[in-house]
């Protein structure tokens, strides 16, 4: 591979079209105020913040004042690299494959693209500098992820029907990353199939890939419940501090 195959342009698409149903509230949880700011201006400033990241395609069902005030919320540089909204699909998988879509009128088909779902705001930049390395480094693609740590239950309406073995099972994260053509075609693939698939690596695997997986925080929460909103601001206040 070529260096200039391997050092091509970085963009973001960001899934932000979800109802978030299990989080149970009026608001789709990525429009929520999360200490100052809503969940997604978080999400978008931890990936526009980041030097390498081009642009960043967000796929949202937002009305246009739900997407104000989240634009009006991030940094400036943030704001300089959003691209046009497009709206999103279904399921996950759609709104991306809506995102990446869209996302074909500015970048090339070689391109690496980030997709991060809009309900982890908890990005560290460590993490995307691990995960652009394993792409410098030569990877085809890669996710961030971590060892399962947990002893791990099949149950059955509430009952225990066998511990399943955890080796080798890690939980997988955002962003997972991968380059856009590659991308757009596996993903269309499986929907076209109609296979229920829930990241972006699971499509790149159908199509034979084999991704890298790199360790990241284990505290890149996905904000599904109403409980996690107060853990993803305590642990937010962290890394910023951190960081900053
Ligand atoms: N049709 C959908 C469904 C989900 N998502 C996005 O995919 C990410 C991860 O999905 P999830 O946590 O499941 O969000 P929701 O589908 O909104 O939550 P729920 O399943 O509880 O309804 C979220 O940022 C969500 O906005 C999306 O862009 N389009
Ligand atoms: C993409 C993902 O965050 C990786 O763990 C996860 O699959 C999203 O699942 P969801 O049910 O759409 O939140």
């Amino acid at each position: 591979m070529s260096d200039s195959e391997i050092s091509r342009p970085v963009w973001a698409v960001i899934p932000a079209a979800g109802s978030g149903s299990r989080m149970g509230t009026a608001i789709p949880k990525q429009f929520l105020m999360l200490q100052d700011k809503p969940v997604l201006a978080h999400t978008l400033d931890r990936l526009g913040l980041h030097p390498r990241l081009r642009g960043i395609q967000v796929a949202t069902a937002a009305d246009k004042a739900q997407w104000n005030a989240v634009a009006q919320h991030v940094a400036p540089l943030t704001r300089d690299k959003l691209l046009p909204v497009c709206v999103g699909g279904e399921s996950r998988a759609q709104s991306v494959l809506r995102g990446l879509e869209a996302l074909d009128a500015h970048a090339d088909p070689r391109d690496w693209v980030l997709v991060h779902d809009a309900a982890r705001p908890c990005l560290r930049q460590a993490d995307i500098d691990a995960l652009l390395q394993a792409l410098d480094a030569g990877a085809e693609g890669a996710i961030l992820g971590a060892p399962v740590a947990d002893t791990l239950k099949r149950v059955d309406n509430c009952v225990i029907q066998e511990t399943v073995p955890r080796q080798q099972l890690w939980r997988a994260f955002t962003p997972q990353a991968f380059r856009l053509g590659s991308l757009r075609a596996a993903l269309s693939a499986a929907l076209r199939q109609g296979v229920e698939i829930t990241d972006e690596a699971s499509a790149i695997e159908r199509a034979g890939g084999h991704p890298r997986m790199v360790q990241g925080h284990t505290d890149n929460l996905k904000i599904t419940l109403s409980e996690d909103m107060d853990m993803a601001a305590i642990i937010l206040v962290g890394i910023l501090a951190g960081e900053n």
